[in-house]
């Protein structure tokens, strides 16, 4: 019986025990302590009290996106309630080794039951469900033994197929993109990283082609996202190069990546170990958002000889799910795993300046990871100021922007009470879409739907998407007039996709906008979506899901880009406000960003990063019998 608390915090009405004041406290919630005492009741033996909490916070560590706890550093979980009572946190090391000696680890006298892993690392202590101790070791394991060979590649043909691919290359300094396409090329694991317009998918088009050469026109390509929309961008994007260079045989097919792996409706997969992809190479994009489960299913199903291309921008909000697996990949202890050298055939083809790659970089490469890191989209203030996002200098990201709603600086703070100051933007983007959609032009409404968003933290309250719609739209009915009444849709109405629907092609997280059909009696009317340099158009009762966008979440706005953005920043203290929102929300923008806040919460923001346990960065070796 669970009963919510004036914090939000689901409070287990029944039973007293070890994890009852963490649950007070809202360390835990209700779902973590009934699973733990589940857990240590199934077992048929008693539970020491502590494991019993380890056991709740490891549980707690999945539910928060984490893959393991590590138990040094328990006691930082709690969040600072001034004048409430200490919550007693055991002793790390004691706690340790209760665990290791726990037949939750070693095994239960009920059964061969052991739900727990336990594994010393060089982060210390990290306690697992063991499924996903499982899954990250089927990881580690695979991707290993894929670093310790090297695909056979003829350089010569290679050299050539580069030349053919990037041309003079990216202009303004090392080719970096060539170097990515020469990397896995000759490696079977690579990982393409880099930020929003540095050209991960402008080199993915150009490795594909590359990679046909080298199968002299007979390769079979598997394309997929963890998203519907993110594979939907990535055919689009692919289909438009293969078309205006000539190249790659056929249009690969671009699919979730549950649909790649041939999800069914009971949970499982027709792909896996004993039923392998039928590739030679394998892209993934946006993989930042893949949960470890789902990386572990597709190395799973993958053969040794296909080529694995991991592409994402390591820095961008992570899966809802459990695991960060693209950014503990690019941030792996370079002494894990196998020791890598770089793939001759690679440095026959490939020049690597000092200047450009430090020894870090060089290592990186070794391990198959090359970031692209000259951006093609927005201006270089807003990279700059990203690039101090992410490396964690508050000081020099207020250093970097304008102060104040009357700075003309592209990246500027202003105060809530200063929120009128984007009221013109709002209009003016509004106005731009209605007349557009009033002319029926859907070229000019979707250019003009991608010329401003408003971006929040949350849904709701007074920071969140509920309620800067209603401004935004309270804005816009003033300056503008309201919409016609009485009807559904109306021309000049931008609309956001809420659920996947293939039929029709549209997918969760699509904008598009409504217009006078511009081939229908001049009443009638279209919604339009984007699609590279083609339009995609339905009629609004085909679209069975989807909501009027004045302001989105700054999750749903991953992967979309925006000339201008406005982003509504909660206070310090708002949990969700990290590092990594705040990157991907100022990443949105080509060319201005307007920040509603504070100095204090733009500092917490940088300050404060998702924080995710994870054992694929580090040496590990597990505690107790395997
Ligand atoms: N070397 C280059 N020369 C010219 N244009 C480039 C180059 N690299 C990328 N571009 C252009 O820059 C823009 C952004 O590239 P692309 O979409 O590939 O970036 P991305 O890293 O995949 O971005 P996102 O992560 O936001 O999808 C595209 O218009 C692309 O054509």
């Amino acid at each position: 019986m669970t009963a919510t608390d004036d914090r939000g915090a689901q409070r287990v009405a029944r039973g007293d025990d070890r994890l009852t004041p963490f649950n007070r406290a809202g360390v835990l919630n209700a779902a973590d302590v009934h699973v733990a005492r589940r857990v240590a009741a199934l077992s048929g033996a008693p539970v020491d009290d502590d494991v019993l909490l380890a056991t709740a916070l490891a549980v707690r560590a999945v539910r928060t996106g984490s893959t393991c706890v590590e138990l040094d550093s328990i006691a930082e979980i709690a969040p600072v309630v001034a004048d409430a009572e200490p919550l007693q946190w055991p002793d790390p090391t004691a706690l340790r080794d209760a665990v290791a000696s726990s037949h939750l680890v070693l095994g239960c006298p009920s059964g061969p039951l052991r739900p727990l892993a336990l594994a010393d690392s060089d982060d210390g202590p990290l306690l697992y469900l063991r499924k996903y101790f499982r899954q990250e070791q089927s990881i580690r394991t695979i991707l290993d033994a894929r670093a310790a060979g090297r695909p056979e590649v003829d350089a010569q043909i290679l050299a050539a197929a580069l030349d053919t691919a990037f041309g003079d290359g990216d202009t303004g300094g090392y080719d970096r993109q060539r170097a990515a396409a020469a990397l896995a090329a000759t490696s079977w694991t690579t990982v393409l990283a880099g930020g929003p317009g540095t050209g991960k998918t402008y080199t993915v088009a150009r490795i594909l082609a590359v990679m046909e050469a080298l199968f002299d026109g007979d390769l079979r390509i598997g394309l997929c996202a963890p998203t519907g929309r993110a594979a939907a961008q990535l055919q689009t994007a692919i289909g438009e190069y293969r078309r205006e260079h000539q190249t790659l045989r056929s249009e690969p097919a671009a699919v979730t990546v549950h649909r790649l792996l041939g999800s069914r409706p009971d949970g499982t997969f027709l792909r896996g170990s004993a039923n392998r992809l039928p590739f030679d190479v394998v892209v993934v994009d946006e993989t930042s958002m893949l949960p470890v489960t789902m990386m572990c299913r597709l190395l799973e199903s993958l053969r040794s000889d296909t080529r694995l291309i991991l592409v994402g921008d390591p820095h961008q909000l992570v899966s809802v799910e459990a695991g960060a697996v693209l950014a503990d990949l690019v941030d792996r202890d370079p002494s894990t795993g196998a020791s890598a050298e770089l793939p001759q055939a690679f440095a026959d083809v490939t020049d690597l300046p000092t200047a450009d790659f430090d020894v870090a970089e060089q290592a990186s490469l070794a391990r198959g990871v090359i970031t692209l890191r000259r951006g093609h989209r927005y201006g270089d203030r807003i990279g700059e100021i990203a690039e101090a996002v992410n490396t964690g200098d508050a000081d020099r990201v207020l250093e970097l922007i304008g102060h104040g709603p009357d700075t003309t600086h592209p990246v500027r703070l202003i105060d809530l009470d200063d929120a009128d100051a984007v009221r013109g933007e709002a209009v003016g983007w509004a106005g731009a879409l209605r007349s557009a959609a009033l002319a029926g032009d859907a070229r000019a409404a979707v250019t003009a739907l991608r010329g401003h968003r408003v971006l929040c933290a949350h849904r709701d309250g007074p920071y969140g998407v509920g309620g800067w719609s209603r401004t935004v739209t309270g804005w816009i009915t003033d300056d503008l007039g309201g919409p016609p009444a009485g009807v559904g849709w109306y021309a000049g109405e931008p609309l956001l996709v809420t659920a996947n629907d293939r039929a029709q092609g549209v997918y969760n997280g699509d904008s598009g906008v409504v217009i006078v059909d511009p081939e229908g009696d001049g009443t009638s009317l279209a919604a339009v979506f984007e699609r590279g340099h083609e339009i995609k158009k339905l009629h609004p009762s085909q679209l069975a899901d989807a909501v009027p966008v004045y302001a989105m979440t700054i999750h749903r706005s991953q992967g979309s880009q925006f000339a201008t953005v406005t982003v509504v920043l909660p206070p310090p203290d708002a949990e969700l406000l990290t590092r990594e929102l705040l990157y991907t929300a100022i990443t949105r923008a080509e060319r201005e960003v307007t920040i509603i806040g504070t100095p204090d919460a733009l500092r917490a923001a940088v300050a404060r990063r998702v924080a995710r346990a994870s054992g694929l960065r580090t040496n590990l070796v597990e505690v107790g019998p395997r």
